[in-house]
C-alpha cells in the first residue's frame, strides 16, 4: 500500500483462519491501520489481493465485505450518540438487511450476552468508557461477522475495564462463531488474549508466533520495545 512515495505496506502477508483470535501489533506507524482498511476495504491497496475463502474480494466495496462477514470497528467509536444503547444495535442489524422485527431481536439477544441490557434504553451518550466499547462489539457482532476486525479496542480503558474487555472478545469466537483480528497497543491484553500475534514495522512483518515466541524475537524486541530495552534484556 503506498501514500505518494511513502510505503505503508510493503509484502505483507496476513492469514486469518475461521474462529482464530489473531493480534496485529507493532510500533506507531507500523501499518496496522492501514492493513485494516485494505482487509475491510476502506483502501484499495496498490498491488495484492485479499481473499475471504476462495473469493478474491479485493475490489468489493466494505459494505460489501461487510454483507460477506467481514466487519471491522474503528480506534474512535463512531457510536450513534443521541440514540439508544438498543437502537445503535438495531441500527446496524437493520443496515445489515434484517427486518424491524428481526433486528430488534437480536438486539435484544446481544444486549443481554453482553450485559448491557440494563442499560438498553439509555443514551449511549451517557454509557461509561467501557460500556461504550462493549457497544462497540455488539454493534459490530449485530451484522453476524465471520471475521470480526477491532482496531485499538482497549484505548483508553483502566486496568479493569480492559480486563471485562478481554474477557468479552476471548468469548466472542465460541459464543458467535467469529474470528478475531484485534489491533492493540495494550500488551497486557493481547499477550493474554491472543494465541498468535503478528508484528509490523515499517510496514513489514517482522514476527508471527505466540506472544512467548514475539517476547524472544530479538528483531521483534528492537523494534517493538525499543533497542534500549533489548540490551537490557540481553544483559540481565
Ligand atoms: N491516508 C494516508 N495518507 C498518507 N500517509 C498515510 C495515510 N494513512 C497512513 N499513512 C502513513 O502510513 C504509515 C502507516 O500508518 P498506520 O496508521 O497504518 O500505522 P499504525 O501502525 O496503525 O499506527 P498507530 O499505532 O499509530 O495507529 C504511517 O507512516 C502513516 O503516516
Amino acid at each position: 500500500m503506498r501514500f505518494g512515495s511513502l510505503t505503508a505496506l510493503e509484502d505483507v502477508d496476513l492469514e486469518i483462519r475461521q474462529g482464530e483470535i489473531l493480534g496485529l501489533i507493532g510500533p506507531n506507524g507500523a501499518g496496522k491501520t492501514t492493513l485494516l482498511n485494505v482487509l475491510t476495504g476502506y483502501q484499495r491497496p496498490s498491488a495484492g489481493t485479499v481473499r475471504l475463502g476462495d473469493r478474491d474480494v479485493t475490489k468489493q466495496s466494505p459494505g460489501r465485505r461487510s454483507r460477506m462477514g467481514v466487519t471491522r470497528t474503528f480506534q474512535n467509536v463512531r457510536l450513534f450518540a443521541s440514540l439508544s444503547v438498543r437502537e445503535n444495535v438495531e441500527v446496524a442489524a437493520l443496515g445489515a438487511g434484517r427486518s424491524p422485527r428481526s433486528a430488534h431481536a437480536l438486539a435484544s439477544s446481544l444486549l443481554a450476552r453482553l450485559g448491557l441490557d440494563q442499560r438498553a434504553d439509555v443514551a449511549a451518550a451517557s454509557l461509561p468508557y467501557g460500556d461504550e466499547r462493549r457497544l462497540g462489539v455488539a454493534r459490530a457482532l449485530a451484522t453476524e461477522p465471520r471475521f470480526l476486525l477491532l482496531d485499538e479496542p482497549a484505548a483508553g480503558l483502566n486496568e479493569v475495564e480492559s480486563d471485562e474487555l478481554l474477557e468479552l472478545l476471548r468469548s466472542l469466537p465460541e459464543a458467535f462463531g467469529c474470528a478475531l483480528l484485534i489491533v492493540e497497543h495494550d500488551m497486557r491484553l493481547m499477550t493474554r488474549l491472543c494465541p498468535r500475534l503478528q508484528v509490523l514495522d515499517y510496514g513489514r512483518t517482522i514476527g508471527i508466533g505466540s506472544p512467548a515466541e514475539m517476547r524472544a524475537d530479538r528483531r521483534v524486541l528492537e523494534a517493538y520495545l525499543g533497542a534500549e530495552e533489548a540490551a537490557r534484556d540481553a544483559e540481565g
